[in-house]
């Protein structure tokens, strides 16, 4: 009998649920209004206060998966008050519900500990065993004005990805809700119908619920959309041009004939976006010959989406390897579209690259 991944599943959205918890006091108390991720930035605060919580309870359920996670503790051993700071909002942050804190376990005893468990996150992952991956905070620009980021949490085994959960505060709950660039919208003050769970666990589909504060409450089945006519398709992309080359990005939507502008949004909403049909196709396309893309920044939004009915590819038409270490080394941008229309994008996205 095959593993259902149902324990792993339950601890992986709890835990992500508790740590949005964290992340979101960050931004009201502290981010609104800053704009960079220097030493003591409310994103740092929040970065290392998630990484904490979330490999707390890792540790505690499964404690001999390695974890490869985006923080390390060095900065906090060098900066007592920074580290004092988030060692105050770990200690506070609780899931309203005692059973659903219960089964999180163990805790983190003290600030040495605290220190120890981030450091946890410092497996060089591969292809063999359970390796967890973690990015506590996906789209740090995002989070800091208010828009887009994620929690971003995915169970490997032996390479391929089994469980991912991807907590989203500020996308709104309602699956049908359209599709919005986090650039020039206003999230800063409207947290009312926003904030969404996905996950997926492989073979068993994609899910959505909304994020809360205590028990998981119940999930619905989520799906890609069926696309029969590009010129209505919509594509994401990454809002940072750093990130993906969008002269590309757009040239490939032009011979697509699809006709409406890209929706620019930080961090992997835009996989969990598309996993339900807000929007269709997400394009990372390489900016540099010498950036690897990192196994934390794809795993969790990968499955999801394939579970909804897409394939992920990179340009090259290869799946996504997270088995070859903390990044993906073997691979080069990102193509996410619904299964019966990949073949297409990719065709035109290798045309475009010069690739064929
Ligand atoms: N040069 C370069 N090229 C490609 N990708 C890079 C690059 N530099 C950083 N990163 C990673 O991008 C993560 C954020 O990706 P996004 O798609 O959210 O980008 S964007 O913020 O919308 O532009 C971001 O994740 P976080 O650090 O968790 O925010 C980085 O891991
Ligand atoms: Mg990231
Ligand atoms: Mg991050
Ligand atoms: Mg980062």
């Amino acid at each position: 009998m095959t593993t259902l991944y149902t324990r792993e599943l339950e601890i992986a959205q709890l835990a992500v649920q508790r740590a949005a918890i964290l992340t979101k006091r960050v931004f009201h108390e502290k981010a609104k209004g800053t704009v960079s991720k220097d030493d003591k930035s409310p994103v740092t605060i929040g970065d290392f206060g998630a990484q904490a919580l979330i490999i707390a309870a890792l540790r505690a359920n499964f404690p001999h998966d390695a974890i490869v996670a985006e923080e390390e503790a060095a900065q906090l051993r060098e900066d007592a008050g920074l580290r004092e700071l988030i060692w105050g909002l770990v200690q506070e942050t609780r899931l309203e519900d005692v059973g659903a804190e219960g089964l999180l376990g163990g805790g983190v005893k003290d600030v040495e500990d605290m220190l120890e468990v981030i450091d946890l996150g410092r497996s060089e992952g591969g292809r063999r065993g359970r390796v967890w991956t973690l990015d506590p905070i996906d789209g740090t620009k995002g989070f800091l004005r208010g828009g887009q980021y994620a929690l971003a949490l995915a169970l490997l085994e032996d390479g391929d990805v089994k469980v991912g959960v991807l907590g989203c505060p500020n996308l709104p709950v309602d699956d049908a809700a359209p599709l919005a660039a986090d650039i020039g919208s206003d999230h800063q003050t409207d947290d009312e119908g926003r904030g969404v769970i996905f996950s997926a666990v492989v073979g068993q589909g994609a899910t959505s619920r909304p994020l809360g504060t205590g028990a998981l409450t119940e999930g619905k089945k989520i799906s890609m959309k069926t696309v029969t006519d590009m010129a209505s398709a919509s594509f994401c992309e990454s809002v940072e041009a750093g990130h993906s080359n969008q002269s590309e990005s757009a040239q490939i939507a032009q011979r697509l004939g699809i006709t409406k502008p890209s929706v620019r949004m930080d961090s992997q909403a835009k996989y969990g976006s598309i996993a339900r049909g807000a929007g269709d196709i997400y394009l990372r396309l390489p900016t540099s010959k010498t950036y690897q893309e990192k196994i934390w920044d794809h795993a969790g939004g990968d499955l999801i989406v394939r579970e909804a009915g897409g394939q992920v590819t990179d340009t090259k038409g290869q799946r996504l390897d997270f088995g070859v270490g903390r990044t993906l080394a073997s691979n080069s941008g990102v193509i996410a579209a619904p299964a019966g229309v990949h073949g297409q994008v990719l065709e035109v996205v290798q045309q475009v690259l010069g690739l064929k």
